[in-house]
């Protein structure tokens, strides 16, 4: 790997705190960050080098999931660590900036090979790109990227503008836009682990009659009222998260792996799903808010009553979306979505259905997070696995060795230049294309928002929306019950009747 810098703004930041850090001190414990490797972290507030680097050394013994907590260990890893105060309207700060990187790559004998990570909120996002440009920070011999996190826009247009302004800085190929669902090992071995338990002739004989992709959550809108307010659901997962997971697994088998194979059928499915008029989402989508409930931790307030969330919000804490595609292998397959929050279970999983006669089910289910698994559920007895009659392995030998952690892979790759599992431009402008008319329809209050009961698996609506066409949301009976000593054994799927 090339010798590199990494330039982070928002180096006090959450994300940085939890997620960043540690996913680099792994990848140096597994000796997968370049040699010669420099970060200058990034912030307003007045820190020095040491102090910044004692804030780090404190978010790896909370949030690392390493074995490796050695004093020495984190000690050497902390010396590539620098800290610069920087005001992201402030173009003197980027100067200032240019100098401490320009002396670290002398120091280090670094050729200049600059990634500039935003975890920042989207607002500085142009700004900071420009500023990157014109202050020469971006004028490097070897490679410049920029890697973001979401959201990317608020919505069609913005996204857009936006896109517009970071290639006035950067070019696509340079930019990393951070979806961390691509960065889950199931989600990038999906085609291979369904080529695994079944063959593409058996998926097509066996005739699939629906899939469903759930990702719910029990937490409630935490410390993020000011962002969530004004994203809702829609904003923060759907359009981003469960449309690349949908993208992911309708991706024409056998698994791609690189980005020149994977872009381009991505693009292919987005672009086949049938799109929906802003008068007629009400007959597709269910918008839901929690109400107050009980989840496993005890009673929870109601989304109006959290903090910082406005008493009449009628924000969306959940959303379940009906999609039909146009491709000829998933036409006349219901793909079903639902994402939302206080919920029962806290689970990322897909469904596929086949079709057989009656009400037994033959089902094959893919357990994303937060446990890795892929089963087949044979209709005669939802108890039993079919271990013999289907070529299912469990899970674990499926996955790349080593890998884990969505972030240490995705910043493993930016650093390696590999783009597969990041979002291209196109697949988030055509992502925000199919979500348009659903933001019209919220705005326009063309739909009704459903209160649900927190601890609940959301609005009777979302369950109207499946049984309409003859199907359920399958859910694993020990996942979602409160009885621990029944949870973490092997799932068995089960539908509210
Ligand atoms: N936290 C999470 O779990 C997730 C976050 N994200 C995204 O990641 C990004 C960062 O989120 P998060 O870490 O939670 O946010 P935080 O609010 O915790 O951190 C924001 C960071 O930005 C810095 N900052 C704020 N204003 C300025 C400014 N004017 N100039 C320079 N630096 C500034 C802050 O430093 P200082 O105060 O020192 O200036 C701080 O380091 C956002 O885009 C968010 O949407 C995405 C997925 C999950
Ligand atoms: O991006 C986000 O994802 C998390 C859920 O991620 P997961 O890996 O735990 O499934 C969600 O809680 C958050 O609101 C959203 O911004």
């Amino acid at each position: 790997m090339k010798p590199a810098t990494f330039v982070l703004f928002g180096a006090t930041g959450d994300l940085a705190k939890r997620k960043i850090y540690p996913a680099l001190y792994q990848l140096f414990v597994d000796q997968k960050l370049p040699s010669s490797f420099s970060l200058i972290g990034l912030g307003r507030r007045e820190l020095s080098h040491e102090t910044f680097q004692s804030n780090v050394e404190q978010s790896l013994l909370n949030f690392s999931r390493s074995e490796v907590k050695d004093a020495a260990v984190i000690k050497k890893f902390l010396r590539a660590f620098r800290y610069q105060v920087l005001d992201v309207e402030r173009k003197e700060d980027y100067t200032k900036l240019l100098r401490v990187v320009e002396e670290r790559e002398e120091e280090l004998n670094i050729t200049p090979n600059r990634m500039f990570y935003l975890s920042v909120g989207p607002e500085f996002f142009e700004t900071i790109a420009t500023n990157i440009h014109e202050s020469g920070l971006g004028s490097v011999d070897g490679w410049k990227r920029l890697v973001i996190e979401k959201p990317f826009g608020h919505d069609l247009e913005s996204a857009r503008h936006l896109n517009q302004k970071l290639n006035q800085a950067f070019d696509e190929t340079e930019i990393y836009r951070i979806d961390h669902y691509l960065g889950k090992p199931m989600v990038q071995q999906m085609g291979q682990l369904l080529h695994s338990a079944l063959s593409e002739q058996e998926l097509r004989s066996r005739s699939m009659a629906s899939i469903q992709i759930s990702a719910n959550e029990t937490l409630g809108v935490e410390e993020r009222a000011g962002y969530y307010d004004h994203a809702g659901a829609i904003r923060d997962m759907f359009q981003n998260h469960m449309l690349q997971l949908l993208m992911m697994l309708t991706i024409e088998l056998p698994n791609r792996s690189s980005v020149e194979e994977v872009g381009p059928l991505k693009r292919k499915i987005i672009k086949s799903l049938q799109p929906l008029h802003k008068m007629d989402v009400k007959h597709h989508i269910v918008r839901g808010q929690y109400g107050a409930g009980e989840i496993k931790e005890g009673q929870v307030v109601g989304y109006t009553n959290e903090p910082g969330i406005a008493s009449d919000s009628q924000n969306d804490t959940f959303i379940a979306a009906r999609l039909q595609s146009n491709d000829p292998f998933w036409k006349d397959i219901p793909l079903y979505i639902r994402t939302g929050k206080r919920l029962k279970e806290k689970v990322t999983r897909i469904v596929i259905e086949f079709k057989l006669e009656g009400p037994l089910k033959d089902l094959l289910i893919i357990e994303i997070g937060p446990n890795e698994g892929i089963f087949f559920q044979k209709s005669q007895s939802v108890q039993e696995h079919s271990e013999g009659e289907l070529p299912i392995r469990n899970q674990v030998s499926f996955l790349k060795e080593g890998v884990t952690d969505a972030y240490e892979s995705l910043i493993y790759d930016a650093l390696m230049g590999d783009k597969t599992y990041f979002a291209h431009w196109d697949e988030v402008e055509l992502s925000w294309e199919w979500v348009q008319p659903i933001l019209e329809a919220y705005q326009e209050n063309l739909l009704p928002l459903h209160i649900y009961p927190a601890g609940s698996f959301g609005p009777l609506e979302a369950d109207e929306l499946l049984a309409r066409d003859g199907f359920h949301w399958w859910f694993d009976n020990k996942n979602a019950s409160n009885d621990e000593a029944t949870q973490g054994n092997v799932p068995t799927y089960h539908y509210n009747t």
